[in-house]
């Protein structure tokens, strides 16, 4: 079934956040994020392999607000955490993960499927650490980044429990974590799209291979509105609730979007 999201008048009131009113395409961009995933023009390729996500549990360090999304971020001082095989050359490993949601469950994800939003995604964020000595020289290179994108979706049966530790932690922010494995927050199901895409806020760089689950997890009502409970704003400032923390699309260009299940 064809599941409508958001009535047509509710998409038009799609918000436009200051945080992107600025013209924030980068001159010359041709691989820029995120974008439309038109479901029937995806090729499916037969060579891609499945993605190999092996996480140490103990990498994780503490979780906070960079004033754009709350994050996790993981001890990336060694192939603890890693993700190999899919579209990847090499191994990457995990720096941290974040999310993007929006005000109302009609919108909030980056990409969409067939213009349909999901209320949130996931971003578990990969660097080639095979071939650059640092995340900061692999933020500037094609091939230095690489993002496992899950989507969020609402179902009021359905209480997240991996979930539930990180919404736990928010209203602290500021936590010290002892053990997360953020792998119970990705679909069992190995199905994917790949393609070569950009970070989402700024430096913007072109240097992400996107690597989007098909299937998207399920989570309940309170624990989004967790996520919408975050300021943007810090003490003192006049309280800016952080949501609708997500880019417009970006135009496909010359790109072709593959998909590893028939
Ligand atoms: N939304 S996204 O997954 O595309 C994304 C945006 C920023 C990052 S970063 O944390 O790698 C980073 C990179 C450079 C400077 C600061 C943070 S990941
Ligand atoms: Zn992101």
């Amino acid at each position: 079934i064809l599941q409508v999201w958001g009535s047509p008048d509710s998409l038009h009131r799609l918000p436009v956040h200051p945080l992107w009113q600025s013209p924030l395409t980068i001159p010359g961009g041709t691989r820029q994020s995120p974008i439309n995933i038109q479901w029937r023009d995806s090729v499916y390729d037969p060579f891609l392999k499945p993605l190999k996500i092996s996480y140490d549990p103990t990498t994780c360090l503490h979780i906070w607000n960079n004033g754009y999304s709350f994050l996790v971020e993981f001890d990336d001082s060694a192939d603890r955490s890693i993700i190999v095989g899919g579209p990847l050359e090499n191994q990457y490993r995990l720096k941290q993960f974040h999310f993007h949601w929006g005000a109302i469950n009609e919108w909030g994800s980056e990409h969409t499927v067939d213009s349909k939003f999901y209320p949130a995604e996931l971003h578990l964020v990969h660097w080639n650490a095979v071939v650059y000595p640092t995340f900061e020289e692999a933020v500037m290179e094609g091939n230095g980044l690489a993002v496992i994108g899950v989507f969020l979706k609402v179902n009021s049966l359905s209480h997240h429990e991996g979930l539930q530790t990180l919404v736990d932690a928010l209203p602290a922010v500021k936590h010290k974590f002892d053990v997360f494995d953020p792998s119970c927050l990705i679909p069992s199901c190995p199905d994917y799209w790949t393609y070569a895409g950009s970070l989402t806020t700024p430096p913007l760089t072109e240097s992400v291979t996107w690597i989007i689950k098909k299937k998207p997890i399920e989570v309940d009502e309170n624990q989004l509105e967790a996520f919408r409970m975050l300021l943007f704003t810090s003490d003192g400032e006049e309280e800016k609730r952080m949501v609708d923390n997500f880019r417009p699309l970006q135009p496909l260009m010359n790109r072709t979007v593959r998909s590893s299940f028939q």
